[in-house]
C-alpha cells in the first residue's frame, strides 16, 4: 500500500515537471512562429525590392533572400527533441555573458551554499539544438554548442561547478514526453522558486543507452558526457588526436565535433569539413546525424573508396595484396610506372613528317633519346608534354640543317617559328605525338600494371616476384578495389593534368551566394547526391576528420593528407582495433600528412556500446591481440551472458540461422552476423527470408558499425584470415549493445560449454 501511495506521488511530481517543461517549450513554440512569419515577411519584401531591377536593389535582394530563406529552413526543420536539456544553477561568482547573453562562469558564489547545506537555484538555462531569444533578448533556448551550455555537459558529481540539477527533457515535436534528472550535487538541500528541486529519473545516459538500434545512427546531443565534451569543443587549431576503445564514442564525438566547429566558426569551415569513413556502409550509418544537428551541406562524409572522383570502389583485396597495395613501397613503382606506361607496345617507333619541303625522320634510338632527356624531369608526366614536343621539334629543325642558314637571331628564330609552324600543322606530327606521348589517365597506369612483365620491371628491387604476380592479377580485375582507389589518386598526382581553357559558365548571380540551393527547390537533392557535389567542387578542405584512423594505408594516408594541405585536422582511432598489419609503417605516413602541426590528445575511457558481460569477453581476445592495452570500462550491464553454440555434426550455416532467428525474437532492433570476409556472400543467403532487420557481414565491414544483437562466426576464421587477424576478430565481438552470440566453426576448438579456445579466460 505504502509501495503504492509513493509510486502515485512519484506520477504526480514528474507530471507536474513535464507540465512545467511544456509551459517553456509552448513559449518557445510561440517564439519560433513569430520569427517564422518574420522571415516569410523578409522573403516576400526581398521579392519586391527585387522588382526595382537597380543592380544594388538585386544585389540586396540577394543577400536578404539568403539570409532569410536559410533561416527559414532551420526554423521549419520538424526536429525531434528541439529542446533537450536544462541546468539548474547556483549563482555564479563572476558572471560573465557569452554570446547567447548568458553566463559562462561555472563557479558558485562564495555564499551561494549555506553553511547548513541548503542553496537556491539563482539561474536555470535550457538547452537546444538551435538558440532562441525572446523578444526582450532573454534566452529562451541556449544553442548546445554555445560556451553557455558547456556545463550541461561537463558538469559531474565530482566537479559540478554550479550545476545542481541537469535535466534531459524528451519532446516530440511540440509535446514534452518526458524527464530525467541528474543531481550534481547531491549533498544540496536546493530550493527553486521557494519549492524543493525536484529529482525524476535515472539519468537520460542510461535511457539512450538501453534503446534499440536502427540501421542508422542517432545523435547523442542530450547526453554528451565530460570526456567526451572537452574533445567535441577542443580549440580547432592544428591536431586534435583521439584515441580510445571500442564503444567509447569516437564516431559520435567526430561528427558533433564538426557541427560545433561550424557553429563555433561558420566563415572559416565554408572552406569544408571532410570526413573520411572506412566503408560505405559506415557513411550511411552516420549521415544523419548532422543534419539531426542542424548542419548540412558543408560537411562531405565519404568512405576511402570513393575518396576519388569517379571512383566508387566497395571490393576488398585478399589480406596479402591489401598489404601490397596500401604499402609505401608502391610509391616507387608508381613512380615508374607513370613514366614507363608511356611506352607501351603501340608507341610509335619513328616519326617522319615533311617541312620546308624536305622528308625529315626521326628513327627509334633518337627517340629513346628523347624520351629520356625529357623524363630526367621532375614534374608530373603530363605536364612534360610540351617538352617532349619542344625536343621532337629541336631535333627535326637540327635535321632539316636549316639552322645554318641565317647568323642574324632575329630572322633565325622567324625561320625558326615558321618551321615550327609548319611541322605542328601537319597530322603526322600531332598524330604520332598522340601516339608517343599520350595525355595518360591513372586509369591506363593501372591497366598497364595488370601486365606482370612490365609490372615486374617497374618494381625491381621494391616487390618480391610473389608480390608482383598477386598485384598483376588483381589489377586484371575489371572492377576497383578500396584500395585501388589510393593508387589512382597517388597516379593522378604523378600523371599532374594539364591546364584546360575554362569554358565560361552562365552565371545566375544567385549562384554565387553558397547555401542558397537550401531556398531553391528547383529539384531535390539527395543528402548523397550534395555531399557528392560539393566534394567535387572541393579538393581541399578546412577541416578534416580522419574516423577509425588506425586503418588507413600508409598509401590512403598519403590520399587524404592530399585533401587536408592547409586544414586543420580531427583523428579519431583505436590502434588495438587496427586491421593494418605494419603499424609503425602507417604512423610514418600518418605523421607527414598531419606534417608538423602540434597535437593535442585526448583520450575517451568509457565504453558506452557494449554491456560489461560482453565486454569482458572481448577483452580476452585484446589481451590476445595487443598484450598490455587496457579495455574501456563498460557503463552499464545487462546481466546477459554472452551465448555460446558450436556445430555438433550440424552444418554452419543452419545453426548461424537458427541463431540468427533466436536473437531477432530477442531484441526489436538489428541483429548483425559477423563472419570471416571470404563467407561474406555466402552468409547472406544463410539468412535468405529473415527479415530486414537482420544483415550479414563480412568482418572487415563491420568497422564502427553497431546492433541490438551480434551472432560471430567461427572466431578462428576471423583470425586466421590476416595478419591483424586477432584485432580483427575485437572488432566484431564489439558490435553489440545487447545480446551476442558466438558460434564456434569448423576451426575453432570449443570446450564443453561450447566456448572456443580463443575466447577462453
Ligand atoms: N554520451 C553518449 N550518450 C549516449 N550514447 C552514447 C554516448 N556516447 C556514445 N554513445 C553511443 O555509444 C555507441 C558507440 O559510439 P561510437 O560508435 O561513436 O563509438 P566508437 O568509439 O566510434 O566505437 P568503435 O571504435 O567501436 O567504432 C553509439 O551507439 C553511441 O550513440
Amino acid at each position: 500500500m505504502a509501495a503504492q501511495e509513493a509510486d502515485r506521488l512519484v506520477d504526480t511530481v514528474r507530471d507536474r515537471e513535464i507540465g512545467v517543461e511544456q509551459e517553456h517549450l509552448d513559449q518557445v513554440y510561440r517564439r519560433l512562429d513569430e520569427k517564422i512569419h518574420e522571415a516569410e515577411f523578409l522573403m516576400k519584401d526581398a521579392h519586391r525590392l527585387g522588382q526595382v531591377g537597380t543592380p544594388g536593389a538585386l544585389a540586396e535582394r540577394d543577400a536578404q533572400v539568403f539570409r532569410a530563406g536559410v533561416h527559414l529552413n532551420r526554423l521549419n526543420n520538424e526536429y525531434e527533441d528541439f529542446l533537450f536539456g536544462r541546468i539548474d544553477l547556483l549563482n555564479g561568482k563572476d558572471g560573465k555573458k557569452g554570446p547567447d547573453g548568458a553566463y559562462t562562469s561555472i563557479e558558485p558564489a562564495d555564499d551561494a551554499v549555506r553553511a547548513d547545506h541548503t542553496a537556491d537555484i539563482g539561474e536555470t538555462l535550457h538547452i537546444g539544438r538551435m538558440g532562441v531569444l525572446d523578444a526582450d533578448y532573454t534566452p529562451l533556448v541556449i544553442d548546445w554548442r554555445a560556451p553557455a551550455a558547456a556545463p550541461f555537459y561537463r558538469a559531474t558529481p565530482v566537479d559540478p561547478g554550479r550545476v545542481v540539477r541537469r535535466r534531459v527533457i524528451r519532446s516530440k515535436g511540440r509535446r514534452v514526453l518526458g524527464v530525467e534528472d541528474d543531481l550534481m550535487r547531491p549533498e544540496l538541500t536546493a530550493a527553486l522558486d521557494g519549492a524543493e528541486l525536484a529529482v525524476i529519473g535515472d539519468g537520460a545516459l542510461m535511457a539512450a543507452l538501453g534503446r534499440s538500434r536502427g540501421h542508422t545512427m542517432r545523435d547523442i546531443v542530450s547526453s554528451i558526457q565530460a570526456e567526451q565534451d572537452l574533445v567535441i569543443r577542443a580549440p580547432a587549431a592544428s591536431v586534435t588526436y583521439v584515441e580510445g576503445g571500442p564503444g567509447t564514442g569516437k564516431t559520435a564525438v567526430a561528427l558533433h565535433r564538426a557541427a560545433y566547429l561550424l557553429y563555433q566558426d561558420r566563415r572559416r569551415y565554408s572552406g569544408g569539413i571532410l570526413i573520411v569513413s572506412p566503408t560505405p556502409l559506415l557513411v550511411s550509418y552516420t549521415e544523419g546525424v548532422l543534419p539531426s544537428l542542424g548542419e548540412e551541406g558543408q560537411v562531405a562524409i565519404r568512405a576511402l573508396g570513393s575518396l576519388v572522383d569517379g571512383a566508387e570502389a566497395t571490393g576488398y583485396d585478399d589480406p596479402a595484396t591489401a598489404r601490397v597495395k596500401g604499402s609505401a613501397r608502391m610509391l616507387k613503382v608508381l613512380r615508374k610506372a607513370a613514366r614507363g606506361a608511356l611506352e607501351g607496345g603501340g608507341a610509335p617507333q619513328r616519326l617522319r613528317v615533311v617541312a620546308f619541303g624536305r622528308r625529315l625522320e626521326l628513327e627509334a634510338e633518337e627517340l629513346t633519346r628523347i624520351r629520356h632527356a625529357v623524363l630526367g624531369g621532375t614534374a608530373p608526366v603530363n605536364l612534360l608534354r610540351p617538352r617532349a614536343r619542344r625536343l621532337l621539334l629541336d631535333a627535326l629543325y637540327a635535321q632539316s640543317g636549316a639552322g645554318s642558314r641565317h647568323n642574324d637571331p632575329e630572322l633565325a628564330a622567324e625561320l625558326r617559328s615558321s618551321f615550327d609552324e609548319d611541322v605542328t600543322t601537319e597530322d603526322s606530327f600531332t598524330g604520332f605525338l598522340d601516339a608517343w606521348w599520350p595525355e595518360l589517365t591513372p586509369r591506363q597506369v593501372l591497366t598497364a600494371m595488370a601486365d606482370e612483365r612490365r609490372l615486374g620491371r617497374w618494381a625491381r628491387r621494391v616487390l618480391n616476384p610473389g608480390e608482383v604476380r598477386r598485384l598483376a592479377r588483381s589489377l586484371r580485375r575489371p572492377e576497383l578495389s578500396v584500395h585501388d582507389v589510393a593508387l589512382l589518386d597517388e597516379l593522378n598526382t604523378l600523371l599532374g593534368t594539364p591546364a584546360r581553357p575554362r569554358r565560361r559558365r552562365e552565371l545566375d548571380p544567385l549562384d554565387q551566394l553558397t547555401g542558397l540551393e537550401e531556398l531553391m527547390p528547383v529539384r531535390e537533392e539527395s543528402r548523397r547526391e550534395r555531399a557528392e557535389r560539393l566534394a567535387q567542387e572541393r579538393t581541399e578542405y578546412a577541416h578534416v576528420i580522419v574516423d577509425e584512423a588506425q586503418d588507413l594505408t600508409p598509401m590512403q594516408w598519403r590520399m587524404v593528407g592530399r585533401r587536408g594541405r592547409t586544414a586543420t585536422w580531427t583523428v579519431v582511432g583505436d590502434p588495438a582495433q587496427s586491421s593494418w598489419p605494419l603499424p609503425e609503417e602507417a604512423a610514418e605516413a600518418r605523421d607527414e600528412a598531419l606534417g608538423t602541426r602540434p597535437r593535442r590528445r585526448f583520450e575517451l575511457t568509457v565504453n558506452y556500446r557494449n554491456p560489461a558481460e560482453i565486454a569482458e569477453l572481448a577483452a580476452r581476445v585484446l589481451a590476445l591481440a595487443m598484450p598490455g592495452m587496457t579495455a574501456p570500462r563498460a557503463v552499464r550491464s545487462t546481466g546477459v551472458r554472452p551465448r555460446f553454440t558450436a556445430l555438433d555434426g550440424a552444418e554452419l550455416g543452419a545453426v548461424v540461422r537458427e541463431e540468427a532467428r533466436r536473437q531477432l525474437e530477442l531484441v526489436d532492433g538489428t541483429v548483425g552476423v559477423v563472419v570471416a570476409m571470404r563467407r561474406r556472400e555466402e552468409a547472406a543467403g544463410w539468412l535468405d527470408g529473415l527479415g530486414e532487420r537482420v544483415v550479414a557481414l563480412g568482418s572487415l565491414e563491420a568497422k564502427g558499425l553497431e546492433y541490438d544483437a551480434t551472432v560471430v562466426v567461427s572466431p578462428a576464421e576471423i583470425a586466421d584470415e590476416s595478419p591483424a587477424g586477432l584485432r580483427v576478430l575485437y572488432v566484431a565481438l564489439t558490435r553489440a549493445t545487447q545480446q551476442l552470440t558466438v558460434v564456434a566453426g569448423p576451426r575453432d576448438e570449443p570446450d564443453a560449454d561450447g566456448v572456443p579456445d580463443l575466447l577462453r579466460d
